[in-house]
């Protein structure tokens, strides 16, 4: 067979290939018509720990030379495809005067055709989330020093409020203008655990609690504050607020949060769930080529204000 005839041969059956898939793709899209009808009357439509269940179990099988970020990608796709498909899905996200860092990992993790909304402040994204008018939010990560850390306005205990649901990049980084940085994304549902999980609290104290004091309390309680930050609110009644992101799955109504309340007593005026995520995929999960950022956010330094765990 001469090689112009042996390509002919392997083209047929990639055309075959291609043409299963396809279908596969239209059956795929029949049995999300089913869960369409099972969601039309829930107001949000993501699930995002599905979504990374489905992603982590394909990972896990996955063998042969085909790269696993593109087969994340490829998936990514799908879901968000499928997302519109259940009701009107859309992104906003911050957007810092011309670097448009977020708005690519947004665009890497929604897909191309997501609408997305830029917004100058971390407040308008909280706000356009919360009258509904996007149905997530791209945040930066938190860090010690961030001036107006956004995660403050998500203390409510508010049934519908918008709460942490995802952390960007989901597939270690693309080629977008933020390089290694990350994000958080928020929506009104709540996470479940997906046996890789880390979940975020917030305390709000009026006493003289310190950030230390509060991330003993939390080890004393058996749970691991991986990164700990503190604010200290300027408008009266200048509470003093922590977040703290915790290892493993913690859900709201966790025994260890409770201890968390009755050790600390009067001195912890609130301790609320600010959501959570499935973690993103490690370096080593998708494959050499490139450095993976730390997972986990940075570490405090060790100084007044901030405790190291
Ligand atoms: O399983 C669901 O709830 C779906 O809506 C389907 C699906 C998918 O495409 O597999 C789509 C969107 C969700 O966020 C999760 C999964």
């Amino acid at each position: 067979m001469t090689g112009e005839s042996a390509l002919e041969t392997v083209r047929k059956d990639i055309d075959a290939i291609d043409t299963a898939i396809h279908d596969l793709i239209i059956r795929r899209t029949q049995l999300v018509e089913q869960v369409r009808r099972i969601k039309e009357e829930w107001a949000v439509k993501i699930q995002p720990s599905r979504e990374a269940e489905i992603i982590y179990r394909l990972l896990a099988r996955h063998n042969g030379p085909f790269p696993k970020r593109e087969l994340v990608a490829i998936w990514r796709l799908l879901i968000t495809a499928t997302l519109s498909f259940e009701g009107p899905f859309s992104v906003a996200v911050y957007v810092a005067g011309d670097d448009a860092a977020y708005w690519d990992l947004a665009r890497d993790h929604f897909g191309q055709f997501t609408p997305i909304a830029r917004h100058g402040t971390v407040r308008g994204v909280i706000e356009a989330v919360r009258r509904q008018e996007a149905s997530v939010g791209v945040l930066p990560l938190p860090t010690q020093d961030d001036a107006d850390p956004w995660w403050r306005h998500l203390l409510s205990s508010h049934a519908d409020a918008p709460r942490i649901i995802a952390r960007l990049p989901f597939a270690g980084p693309a080629n977008g203008r933020g390089g290694a940085l990350e994000a958080l994304v928020i929506c009104p549902v709540i996470v479940v655990p997906t046996g890789r999980d880390r979940v975020l609290i917030a305390a709000e104290t009026y006493a003289d609690l310190t950030l230390p004091q509060f991330a003993a309390a939390l080890r004393r309680a058996d749970l691991t504050p991986s990164f700990t930050a503190s604010w200290q609110e300027t408008e009266p009644p200048h509470p003093r607020l922590f977040v703290a992101e915790l290892d493993g799955f913690v859900s709201a109504g966790d025994e260890r949060l409770q201890q968390v309340q009755d050790r600390l007593g009067k001195s912890l005026n609130r301790l609320l769930w600010l959501g959570g995520y499935a973690t993103p995929l490690g370096s080593e999960e998708l494959g050499a080529g490139w450095s993976a950022p730390t997972v986990a956010m940075p570490r405090p330094p060790r100084s007044e204000g901030a405790s190291s765990s």
